[in-house]
């Protein structure tokens, strides 16, 4: 069964149509991208997905079922985890510290309420930040790690929801080049081994067309493409939406067009 399925969306803001009849489908372990240009919709269709905005009209089913009006707290326990432009750590808490609330807070009603806080979820947080490379960093307070590695930690938080669906919002932003596409390799392998299905905006090209799978492109909140980035980079509609930026659907570095 399709992981996600969006159908219909349309949101307007006032006289402003920010998303119009916008559907598709997100499987599991597919990485899939929302591009378009400043204003096109993407946060729009994004926070309709995540619960954040409730759509006019149309359906966002999960697994199949009707998570239109469920709020963003019920969807995350439905299986909808999500990372955020910005961060979203304790600085002054360790890395591990971090997961282990989010674990705390995922598994409120379960036994272990007399484990000091501090060795609760302890094995299950160092686990998820082996996953993401940062388990010698696991007691560094995230103040002292850099950004790249903040937003590892941050990914280890999302994983500790254990998300059917991912939804990455900017996950690369503010990061160096290098770092942007360690990140990516990394959330992609994660997505395939276990399954989680990825749904990211990026402003970025390099990192849309080096690491989704597939990519929809919104302009004035409709849907004007959807494919892979061979067939995004070369379809002239696109390359229309993005005059003024002409490098913008250029290959990454190292990555074959052909
Ligand atoms: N809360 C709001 N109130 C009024 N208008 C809004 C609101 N949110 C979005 N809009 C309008 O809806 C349209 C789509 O905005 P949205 O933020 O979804 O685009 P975007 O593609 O995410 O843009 P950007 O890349 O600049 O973040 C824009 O015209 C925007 O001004």
């Amino acid at each position: 069964m399709t992981l996600l399925s969006v159908q219909g969306l349309h949101k307007s803001f006032g006289g402003v149509v920010a998303a119009r009849d916008v559907a598709f489908t997100v499987e599991r372990g597919e990485m899939l991208a929302i591009i378009g240009p400043n204003g096109a919709g993407k946060s729009t269709v994004f926070n309709m997905v995540g619960g954040q905005l409730r759509p006019d009209q149309g359906r966002v089913l999960l697994d199949g079922q009707d998570i239109t009006a469920a709020s963003p707290q019920k969807r995350f326990r439905r299986g909808v985890g999500r990372t955020f432009q910005v961060a979203q750590t304790f600085l002054s808490m360790s890395a591990a510290e971090n997961v282990q609330m989010a674990l705390i807070s995922c598994h409120r009603n379960s036994n272990g309420l007399w484990t000091p806080a501090r060795e609760r979820h302890r094995d299950k947080a160092l686990e998820l930040l082996s996953q993401v490379g940062m388990a010698e960093a696991a007691d560094a307070p995230c103040s002292s790690l850099a950004y790249g590695d903040v937003k590892r930690v941050e990914l280890a938080i999302a994983l500790a929801g254990q998300p059917k669906l991912l939804l990455m919002d900017e996950p690369t932003a503010g990061m160096a080049p290098r770092e942007r596409a360690a990140l990516m390799d990394l959330t992609a392998s994660i997505a395939a081994s276990q399954g989680i299905g990825v749904l990211f905006t990026e402003h970025d090209m390099d990192v849309v067309f080096g690491h989704a799978a597939r990519v929809l492109v919104l302009l004035r909140g409709q849907i004007i493409a959807a494919g892979t980035p061979d067939e995004i980079r070369q379809n002239e509609q696109v390359r229309c939406a993005y005059l003024g930026d002409e490098h913008a659907l250029e290959p990454p570095t190292g990555v074959s067009s052909a």
